[in-house]
This record gives C-alpha cells, sequence and structure tokens, in this order.
C-alpha cells in the first residue's frame, strides 16, 4: 500500500443521487475525478447535476468562477468499465447485493491490488461485500449522507478482512473531502441508517393506518425540529432506494416486524414515482 498523500485519483461509480454529489465532493476537493455509470442517461444527469451543484457554489459566492472551471477540469466521465481505473474506487450503485458483488470483482480484474474498494452501501455488511471480492482487505465502508456535497457524516466501515491501513487511508480521505469520519461497527445498516430507520417505517405505518395524511405528519415532525419530514426526505432520498434500504434491513434482522417494508411505499416503486429524481414521489416535483 502506498501513504494515504499518494491517493490522488478517484473514481466514482454510479452517476445518481448520491454518486454525483460525491464526484462533486471529490472534485472540490481538488482531486481528479473519474465517474462511471451503466447508463449513459444517468451519467449525463449526474455530470449536468454537478455543473449545477457548483454553479450554486458560484452564485452564493462560496466558490470563484476560476475554480469552478478548474473543478470542472479534473471531472472525466465514462461509460466504459475497462477505464475506471484509480487509486480508489467508491461505489454508490443501486442497493443490491449481487450487482455490487459482481462490479467490486470486475473492478477488481481492472485495477491493481493496491486499488482501495469503497462501498457507499447503506446497510450491506462489508463483510458479505468483501467475502468473493479478490484481495478483500483492500475492501470498505464509506457511508456519506444525502446530498453528499452538504452532510458533514460519513461513517467509514470495516469488515472482519478489511486491512487497518485501508480504513485509515479512507478515514483520512473523508478528512480531506472536509468531512467529519466516524468508525462504525460492521452491522446492518451501521449506525444512522439502523436507527433512522423508523423515523420512515412508523411514518408510513401513521399513514397507513389513516392517523394523519402525509402533509401533516411532516409538518408536525419539522415542527418538532427534524429538518424535513419523513416523506419529503424520503423524496429526497429515492422512495426507490429508502425502500431497498428497508428491505435490506428486514432481511438483515431475520424480519424483524419493527423494519417491515410498508405496502404504500412498494406502489410508489412499482408505479416509478422515485421521488425528486423522477419528478414525483409522496409529492410532485
Ligand atoms: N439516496 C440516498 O440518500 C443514499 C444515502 C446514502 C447511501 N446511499 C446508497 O448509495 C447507493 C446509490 O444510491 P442512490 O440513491 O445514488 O441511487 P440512484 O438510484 O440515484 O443511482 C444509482 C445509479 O447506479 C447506476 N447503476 C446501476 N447498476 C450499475 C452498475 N452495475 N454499474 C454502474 N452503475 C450502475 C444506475 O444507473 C444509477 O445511475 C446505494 O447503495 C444506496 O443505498 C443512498
Amino acid at each position: 500500500m502506498t501513504s494515504p498523500a499518494a491517493l490522488q485519483t478517484i473514481a466514482v461509480v454510479g452517476a445518481g443521487t448520491m454518486g454525483a454529489g460525491i464526484a462533486q465532493l471529490c472534485l472540490q476537493a481538488g482531486y481528479r475525478t473519474l465517474l462511471y455509470d451503466v447508463s449513459q442517461n444517468m451519467l449525463l444527469r449526474g455530470q449536468q447535476g454537478i455543473d449545477a451543484g457548483l454553479g450554486k457554489l458560484v452564485e452564493k459566492g462560496r466558490m470563484s468562477a476560476t475554480d469552478r472551471d478548474a473543478a470542472l477540469e479534473r471531472l472525466a466521465i465514462t461509460h466504459d468499465l475497462e477505464k475506471v481505473q484509480a487509486d480508489i474506487v467508491i461505489e454508490a450503485v443501486v442497493e443490491k447485493m449481487s450487482v455490487k458483488h459482481q462490479l467490486f470483482i470486475d473492478l477488481a480484474a481492472i485495477n491493481s491490488t493496491a486499488t482501495i474498494l469503497a462501498s457507499n452501501t447503506s446497510t450491506f455488511p462489508i463483510t458479505q461485500l468483501a467475502a468473493p471480492v479478490p484481495h478483500p482487505e483492500r475492501v470498505v465502508g464509506m457511508h456519506f449522507f444525502n446530498p453528499a456535497p452538504l452532510m458533514p457524516l460519513v461513517e467509514i466501515i470495516s469488515g472482519v478482512t478489511t486491512a487497518p491501513e485501508v480504513s485509515e487511508r479512507v478515514r483520512q480521505l473523508a478528512v480531506a473531502l472536509g468531512k467529519k469520519p466516524v468508525l462504525a461497527a460492521d452491522a446492518p445498516g451501521f449506525i444512522v441508517n439502523r436507527v433512522a430507520r423508523h423515523y420512515y417505517v412508523e411514518s408510513l405505518k401513521a399513514l397507513e393506518e389513516n392517523v394523519a395524511p402525509l402533509e401533516t405528519i411532516d409538518e408536525l415532525l419539522e415542527s418538532a425540529g427534524f429538518r424535513m419530514g419523513p416523506f419529503k426526505l424520503m423524496d429526497l432520498i429515492g422512495v426507490d432506494t429508502n425502500f431497498a434500504v428497508t428491505s435490506s434491513l428486514y432481511e438483515a434482522f431475520h424480519y424483524d416486524p419493527k423494519f417491515r417494508p410498508n405496502r404504500i411505499q412498494q406502489q410508489k416503486v412499482d408505479a416509478g414515482h422515485h421521488g425528486r429524481k423522477s419528478g414525483r414521489g409522496f409529492y410532485q416535483y
């Protein structure tokens, strides 16, 4: 392994809600960043999102136009997985274990054994994720929060096989990105998603039982001090992603009913009402 200072190139795999935000953050911090997605459309949307995100910083006077242009010059996008070679790959694709496994196996074949493979998974134990990957000691959890350029916390998760120097390098990278890293145990959902799950699950149950309309539930929780009500937050996260996370935790906790996914949310996913990213979720955008 090279020293942390030698971490120079970052590849972000998955250009959706999280991948585009993470790539923006890396660019802002001065890293050469390669963004990859299987979908050409998502790749272009991701690039536009980064452009818009940096543009907002310029508008607000938080970044100069020159620095924005330099950041955009450090960005490369690709639709060709063979080109995804970097010192660290941060994976932010759909929350499906089989997809993440295949991707890491493919990335391991393309990259050197020193390349760190970090996952932004919300729920999957890193030990399970690393198991079929050649050189599993370089697989680590690096869990950002949405929106990635703004939220300060990053959970760093070591699996049983993760080398301590790998998690340390990732912790140092999080600091270099201006984040507050927190080391979390390799348990399903780590810390935040495990605890926060009930914010969504219980609110959906209240909606299902006609306790109150969703707008009222949101308003009440916001007036109680939460920055966003649960339904607005699910729309921001992605209703599909939030549903996948709940389903994964339900399974991981051996079908404990307190994590049971809700039919109302399932229907939203089936209808393609995935939240802000699709123009409609619990609210219309
Ligand atoms: N949305 C959130 O608030 C949030 C927060 C923290 C972590 N996460 C986690 O981040 C990951 C991504 O979530 P998201 O909300 O950005 O999802 P998203 O649906 O917005 O984007 C997922 C992207 O992955 C791409 N993709 C799918 N399969 C791929 C493959 N094999 N190779 C390359 N790209 C592929 C899709 O085309 C899509 O662009 C998930 O693991 C999720 O649990 C999400």
